[in-house]
């Protein structure tokens, strides 16, 4: 069988200011069971885009939608558009694969494939994405999607070790280092540093605020304090009274946390809820 080669230029090369997705009147459904209402919300380029509420407001949902996982589960349905940079990721002949890629994904507990070496885990993704790099580049690619992982220096002497023996701060840097690998436009991360330690979770969000500049992120944590360290703007979810999960409020985060125009989202940030 012959493989298409994809020649990846360096991640320098293809450094923007990531992908503006805009999500359009999102609705979402597992079975009749409808969690979400018609959310609307754009997640600018270059930014880091938190998404805070109480549990079971539909953050996770949401944010599945946004790379086209939400219609893995069976009875999952959708309605809406996800637009990055203007296109729907949803319109029909839209490959999954080719969202998957541009639109990438960190999940709360850190997933690195713990028997394959640091090295390999990097470059994992390609593959399954369908794209090859040439031998005499891939070290190069793996140096700096460590070092922009924020892992680099760690690992460099033990990079034929197995993912699994790293700590897990380090094991969720190198899940960041195998998303950027495939060189997405959007990072979408579900509580990242739930699963981590004081020390580890600083260490991600200095590495979050480093990638803002090339890839556009977007967050969803239930911590107010990271999300006001983080975040450029926030989006306040809430599902009241057995209701669909909706935005009740969104903007700057420093408007969000300082100066909030909806009560039920200063009762939130202020802890009074959640
Ligand atoms: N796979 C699933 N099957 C059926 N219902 C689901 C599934 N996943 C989530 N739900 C339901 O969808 C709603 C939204 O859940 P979701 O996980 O998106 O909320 P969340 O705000 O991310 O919560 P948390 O902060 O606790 O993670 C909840 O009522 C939840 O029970």
């Amino acid at each position: 069988m012959t493989e298409t080669t994809i020649p990846l230029p360096p991640i320098t090369e293809d450094a923007g200011t990531g992908a503006t997705l805009e999500a359009r009147r999102i609705s979402c459904w597992f079975g009749d069971h409808k969690v979400l209402e018609r959310v609307s919300l754009t997640m600018p380029a270059g930014q880091v885009t938190a998404l805070i509420g109480p549990s079971g407001c539909g953050k996770s949902t949401f944010l599945r939608t946004l790379n086209r996982m939400h219609e893995l589960v069976p009875s999952a349905s959708l309605a809406g558009e996800v637009l990055l940079d203007g296109e729907d990721i949803y319109a029909r002949g839209r490959r999954l694969t080719e969202a998957r890629r541009r639109i990438g994904m960190v999940f709360q507990k850190p997933n690195p494939f713990p028997a394959m070496s640091i090295y390999d885990n990097v470059t994992a993704g390609l593959k399954l994405t369908g794209q090859r790099v040439r031998e005499s580049s891939k070290d190069a690619l793996v140096e700096e999607c460590l070092t922009k992982a924020g892992l680099w220096k760690e690992v460099r002497a033990r990079l034929r070790q197995p993912g699994g023996a790293l700590s897990g701060g380090q094991q969720q840097r190198l899940c960041i280092a195998r998303s950027l690998a495939v060189r997405p436009k959007v990072l979408l991360m579900d509580e990242p540093c739930s699963a981590l330690d004081p020390t580890s979770t600083r260490r991600i969000e200095e590495t979050i605020r480093e990638l803002a500049h090339e890839v556009t992120i977007v967050i969803v944590t239930h911590n107010m304090q990271q999300a006001a360290r983080v975040s450029d703007q926030c989006a306040f979810f809430l599902a009241e009274q057995g209701t669909p999960g909706g935005i009740v409020e969104h903007g700057p985060t420093t408007a969000m946390f300082g100066n909030p125009t909806d009560p039920r989202t200063a009762d939130y940030v202020e802890g009074r809820f959640g």
